[in-house]
Order: C-alpha cells, then structure tokens, then sequence
C-alpha cells in the first residue's frame, strides 16, 4: 500500500492529538469556594460557570484574568473583486492606522475594561486567491500563517479574545460554513458590512461559484481552510490551538472569528472546548454557527462590527466573573446564616 505524501497539514494535525483537557481538580477547587461564597447557591448563573471554565482550562484552582489580551488578525481577500462587501479593501490598511491611532472602536472597549490589544497585519497588500477561482492559499502558505498565529500569545496572557479585520471575510466565512455543514448559501450568507439587495445576490453567487469550485475537495476541514478560507481565519486557527496548548482560555469574536473555531471543531469537537462564545453577530446564521458548535453566547448587543469588539465586552463579564469567585466574602467570613436546608 502506498501511503500519501506527508504535508504540512501533518504537523498540525499531530499537534491537536497532543491537546491537554481539563483540569477537573481545579474544578471541583473552584465548586467547593463557591458553595462557600455569601450568595444563594447557583444565583450568579453562567459567572459560576465561566469561573469554573477558566479553571479547567488554566489549570489552576484560583482563576485569573491579570492579563487579557485582544488579538486582532487582519487580511485581505481576492475575493472582494466579485463585489460582495460595501466598503473597499483599502479599508483594511486605514483601519489598521484608526487602531494604531486608538480611534477605533475596539481600543475604547479595551480601554474602558483593561485589556491589552495586539493587532496582526498579515499581508494586507497581497490578496488571497479569489476563491471562486481558485485557491485562497496554497499549503505552505496556510500552515505558515497558522504558525504565525500561534506565535501572537508569546507574549504572555491568561485570557485571549481572538478577532479579525478584512474587508470580504464574511463572504469567506460563509464560504467555510457552507462547505462545513452543507445546506444552501443563501442560509449562510448576510450582509456583512451593509450590502444591498444586488451586493447580497453577487454574495451568495460567489459562495456557490467556490463550493462548486473546490466540490471535490471539501471532505477535510483544514483543505476547507486553505481553499475556502483567509490569513486572518488560518491565523486565529492557530492562535486558538496555541492557546490550548499553554492554557490560556479563548474568547470568540463573531461571525468570522467562529468558522476558524468550527473548522478545528470538524477535526475534533474537543479541540475548542477552551473557547467561549463572545458574542452573538448579528451576521447571517451565526447562531446556526455557534449551535452546530455547542456555543452559547454570552451577550447578543446586535452587534456586526468584527475588529474583537464583540469578544472584548465578553471579557469584561469573564474578568467580573473571577474578580467575584477570587474576592468575595465566604458565609463564615462575612458573619452571613447559610441556608436551612
Ligand atoms: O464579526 C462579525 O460578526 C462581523 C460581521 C460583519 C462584518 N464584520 C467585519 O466587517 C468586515 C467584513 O465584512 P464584509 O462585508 O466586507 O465581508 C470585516 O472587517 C469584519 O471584521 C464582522
Ligand atoms: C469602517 C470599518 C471598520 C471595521 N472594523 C472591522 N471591520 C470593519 C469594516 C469597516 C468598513
């Protein structure tokens, strides 16, 4: 039998195979405390559980969120000369200088809640393939920008919220849905940045022309990405199994932001179990997204911006969460009666 050459996919997928779990003694660590905290039991809801949550995936008993940081990926995209977004490409580059200048949304948001703020401009002046053509990226090139993403929590942090900047990037985030769970891009497709009625046609037009396309290669979920997909979505790819292999628990931005989660759900759903939700886009089908992949949101402001703005609020409710689980007063501390019964 002859056995398929090895590609650079192989690395990867080697890796996700050597992903830790959850540390479940940091779990029952952080149940016990809070059975002990001066609230009724279970009244604090979804911040029980998200305390519990950064324990498992931190490893350790005593969550924190010291030092949250907002990873911004930015690409561009071939397939933007099909007319699918109402703003052009050189939108990307001008953002990039708004968020250097601290104009931009996403640098209030982390201004007002302490998070740090890293923005990655992967290539900007060389688009992806145009994808109803043909490939976005070739092998090497995929696996290079996944490579790249992992290296954007060298730094250090205890919580990432992964987000994207590219004009067209939710033509080829719908494009990954499509090709990932099947049914008709119309389900998948929206209006991104605010298109009209001939833009959403010429929209859905350019994700049935790539899947039909790339048809006979859909069947692997990191094939997906290369031909279907962006840098910014291979980058947050490999930022999130980083991630996952130094323990630092993810926050999800939006509708883009998700398909790189879904496409390493495809290759194991457990490879995302460390991520959370942010927030629910207001994009296309993203609750369909984050359904098909077990995510609830933890906000849903009908929000469609991208830029990690989304995610970045939810941090804001994750780092409450463990300043309420670290600080608060247990029954016997604070001279409060437990409960009866
Ligand atoms: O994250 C989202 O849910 C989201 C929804 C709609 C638009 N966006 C942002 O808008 C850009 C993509 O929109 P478009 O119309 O150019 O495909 C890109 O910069 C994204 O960050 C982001
Ligand atoms: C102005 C602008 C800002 C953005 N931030 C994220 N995506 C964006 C798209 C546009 C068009």
């Amino acid at each position: 039998m002859t056995h398929p050459a090895s590609s650079p996919f192989d690395d990867i997928r080697r890796l996700i195979t050597t992903m830790p779990g959850p540390d479940e003694a940091a779990i029952e660590a952080v149940r016990l405390r809070d059975r002990q905290l001066t609230k009724p039991t279970g009244s604090l809801g979804r911040l029980e559980w998200l305390a519990e949550w950064l324990a498992a995936w931190q490893g350790k008993s005593n969550p924190t969120v010291d030092r949250p940081l907002v990873c911004v990926f930015a690409g561009s995209h071939g397939v933007t000369a099909k007319g699918v977004s109402a703003y052009p490409s050189e939108v990307n580059r001008q953002m990039l200088e708004n968020f250097a200048a601290g104009g931009a949304a996403i640098n209030q948001i982390c201004a007002a809640y302490g998070l740090g703020f890293k923005v990655f401009d992967l290539a900007l002046d060389m688009p992806t393939g145009d994808i109803t053509e043909t490939e976005a990226m070739d092998e090497k090139a995929c696996v290079a920008t996944m490579a790249f993403g992992m290296e954007a929590i060298a730094g250090g942090t205890d919580l990432l919220a992964v987000g994207e900047m590219g004009i067209g990037n939710t033509t080829v985030a719908a494009a990954i849905y499509t090709a990932l769970f099947g049914g008709p891009a119309e389900h998948w497709v929206g209006r991104g940045t605010g298109l009209d009625d001939e833009g959403l046609k010429r929209k859905v037009a350019a994700v049935e022309a790539a899947i039909t396309r790339h048809r006979d290669h859909l069947n692997d979920p990191l094939e997906i990405l290369r031909r279907l997909g962006g840098r910014e979505v291979a980058a947050i790819v490999g930022a999130i199994l980083a991630a996952r292999l130094q323990r630092i628990p993810v926050v999800l931005d939006g509708y883009v932001a998700t398909a790189a989660a879904a496409v390493l759900h495809a290759v194991h759903p457990s490879t995302i179990d460390h991520c959370v939700a942010g927030h629910l886009s207001a994009e296309g089908a993203h609750q369909d997204a984050l359904a098909r992949l077990g995510k609830i949101p933890l906000l849903a402001l009908g929000m469609r911006l991208g830029e990690g703005s989304g995610a970045a609020l939810a941090m804001g409710v994750v780092k409450a969460a463990a300043a309420v689980h670290r600080d608060m007063a247990t029954f016997s501390q604070a001279g409060v009666s437990e409960r009866l019964s």
